[in-house]
């Protein structure tokens, strides 16, 4: 099944058309790559998927976002759609409070004063992005004492302490180092069991490791998409194939 399924989008930022007729079903429970040179509109097509663009002054969208059937640009609660597709940003941002006032933040937010259902979902979801281990004797200490691999899982951690169905990640693993990238890269694994996942990332290793669909996106256009190992090993465009191959971008 297709939980965001993307029809002849595109998005214009005044005269830079940054998304040409986009068309893209992104299946559940599966991580999908979105690859290309700078430039390309990778982000720009993430943040469709969760209506982020509303906020750039001077958008233009035209064409059809359906998540679970449902145009998101026609009548939806962007509140309600962003709790349902998450977001995790390139660098670590967690709010400057607790490590546990971070993942309750949203279920505050939304009025829940339950401590006990409250630390419940925190362990949850600490214990979801597996940072558990390494924080529950310090529940209480600001967030900013964190690794930054460690800062990066407690924004995963928030994200899913919304119960939320779709994750979206641009580049998530970029500020971090080898280890903490592998260990994100691990966390993944066990994510895609239970959401479904939008990453961006500039590293077609990456991409090969973590992602079952890759999107191939040149100059504002999808030029190609499919299976991982299909569109890595045997590419149907020329652009492609020379991005995969390390030829330019
Ligand atoms: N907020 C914005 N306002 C105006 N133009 C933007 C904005 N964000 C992106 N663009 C433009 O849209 C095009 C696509 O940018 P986008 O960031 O989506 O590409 P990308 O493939 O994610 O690039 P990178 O890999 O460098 O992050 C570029 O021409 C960029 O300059």
């Amino acid at each position: 099944m297709n939980k965001l399924e993307v029809s002849n989008l595109n998005l214009f930022y005044g005269d830079n058309h940054a998304l040409k007729d986009i068309s893209l079903k992104i299946p559940s429970r599966q991580v999908t790559a979105l690859i290309g040179p700078s430039g390309c509109g990778k982000s720009t097509l993430l943040r469709t998927l969760n209506r982020m663009n509303d906020l750039v002054e001077g958008v233009k969208i035209t064409g059809e976002v359906k998540f679970e059937g449902k145009d998101i640009y026609s009548d939806v609660d962007v509140k309600q759609l962003r709790m349902r597709v998450g977001m995790v940003f390139q660098k670590p941002n967690p709010f400057p409070m607790s490590i546990y006032e971070n993942v309750a933040f949203g279920l505050k937010a939304q009025g829940i004063k339950d401590k006990r259902k409250l630390d419940e979902v925190v362990e949850e979801s600490l214990r979801g992005a597996a940072l558990w281990d390494e924080v529950k004797e310090r529940l209480n200490s600001p967030a900013f004492g964190l690794s930054g691999g460690q800062q990066q899982r407690l924004c995963i951690a928030r994200a899913i302490s919304m119960q939320p169905e779709v994750i979206l990640m641009d580049e998530p693993t970029s500020a971090l180092d080898p280890i903490a990238t592998h260990k994100i890269e691990e966390l993944m694994d066990e994510l895609r069991k239970k959401f479904t996942i939008v990453i961006v990332t500039h590293s077609m290793n990456q991409a090969k490791r973590i992602s079952d669909k890759t999107a191939f996106f040149w100059m504002g256009e999808l030029v190609e998409h499919g299976e991982t190992s299909q569109v890595f090993n045997q590419p149907s465009d020329k652009r492609t194939q020379g991005y995969v191959s390390g030829e330019f971008g």
